[in-house]
């Protein structure tokens, strides 16, 4: 039944309409199914985008709600293709109006990549909402389906709009820009880090903490073939040789993110490789493999003089596709990539 007040003859047809909603599934474990491998075992991606709505009641009443499969995949296998084919197919439903708002199920392991990913391609008003689950379907207590009405109640709310890209794990709405995993196994894994979450979902409300409109959305093109330059992450460590830069170097890598220790740094031998890979035209990163805390220009490093750029609070692997996204529409130059990781897009 609809909720009391909601209809009336006299009202028109757009304001008694249920949103639309198109989940786009691409696997991960709240498409899980048990493997006898241990008690906690399961293989990612088992489970259809269709089936995950069957079996969460109560998800008709939030939405009109259509199901397209992506890929079934386990996030550690995402990749570019399932990228843009997400983009392009995001872009045809808002271009086309087939639906107020889109649902990614995802798996968590790369779901904060996707998430910036998308932030950075996609243009519309409507919500887009990823969401996954830190226990596949059959565990005791799953989080799965209460996740997905979560994120179908989010992407179908009207202060979801002018938002950008959202994810939507345990009861909380995370901006793209500083949502990270943070625990292997923990229901509590995703958290905005440096950054308080954008808001929180129960089945009850949508609460945000800010207002709408203050998310700079979309700053890049999508590039026009399927795959995004190489850019490798290299992680810093006591004893650290130049071997692993010296390999990016030779394997024609257009960028690297060094995840350093601390404000950034690497050894000595490491640096004069960086200093190597610039003298290359390459485009050289300086993160950290701290998870808080900013990267700062100039500190330990003369980064002027060295021509690197530094990622502030971008972690190594969205500071990866940040650069990755620059170089495909042609900025390379350090000051230029510099100005794009000030920007809090
Ligand atoms: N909790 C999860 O979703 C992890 C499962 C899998 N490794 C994935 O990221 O898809």
């Amino acid at each position: 039944a609809e909720p009391a007040g909601s209809t009336s003859a006299a009202s028109p047809e757009s304001a008694t309409a249920k949103p639309r909603i198109i989940i786009l599934a691409t696997g991960g474990t709240i498409s899980g199914a048990a493997d006898a491998r241990s008690a906690i075992g399961y293989n990612s991606g088992e489970v259809s985008g269709q089936q995950l709505v069957q079996g969460v009641p109560g998800i008709e009443k939030l939405a009109t709600v259509k199901s397209e499969q992506i890929s079934n995949i386990g996030s550690q296998d995402m990749n570019d293709k399932v990228w843009f084919s997400l983009a392009r197919r995001i872009t045809q439903i808002f271009e086309g109006n087939e639906a107020d708002g889109v649902v990614i199920t995802h798996g968590t392991d790369t779901m904060e990549e996707t998430a910036f990913f998308l932030h950075n391609v996609l243009d519309s008003a409507k919500p887009v909402v990823l969401v996954g689950s830190m226990r596949p379907g059959g565990a005791l207590s799953a989080d799965g389906p209460r996740n997905l009405y979560e994120a179908i109640q989010l992407a179908a709310s009207p202060q979801a709009k002018a938002r950008g890209v959202m994810v939507v794990m345990n009861d909380t709405i995370h901006t793209p820009r500083w949502v990270t995993k943070t625990n292997v196994t923990s229901v509590q894994s995703f958290q905005s880090l440096n950054a308080s979450p954008a808001g929180y979902v129960d089945p009850a409300s949508v609460r945000f903490l800010a207002p709408a409109g203050q998310v700079v959305q979309a700053p890049f093109a999508l590039p026009k073939d399927d795959q995004l330059p190489r850019v490798p992450i290299i992680y810093a460590h006591s004893n650290m040789d130049a071997s692993q830069i010296d390999h990016a170097i030779e394997n024609n890598a257009r960028g690297i993110v060094i995840a350093g220790v601390g404000d950034g740094n690497v050894s000595k031998p490491a640096m004069q490789a960086m200093l190597r890979a610039v003298q290359k035209g390459i485009v050289v990163i300086r993160a950290t493999r701290v998870p808080s805390g900013f990267v700062n220009r100039n500190v330990e490093v003369d980064d002027d003089k060295s021509g690197f750029v530094v990622a502030y609070d971008l972690n190594p692997q969205k500071a990866r596709v940040l650069t990755q996204l620059l170089i495909a529409n042609g900025v390379t130059a350090a000051d230029k990539v510099q100005q794009a990781f000030a920007a809090t897009y």
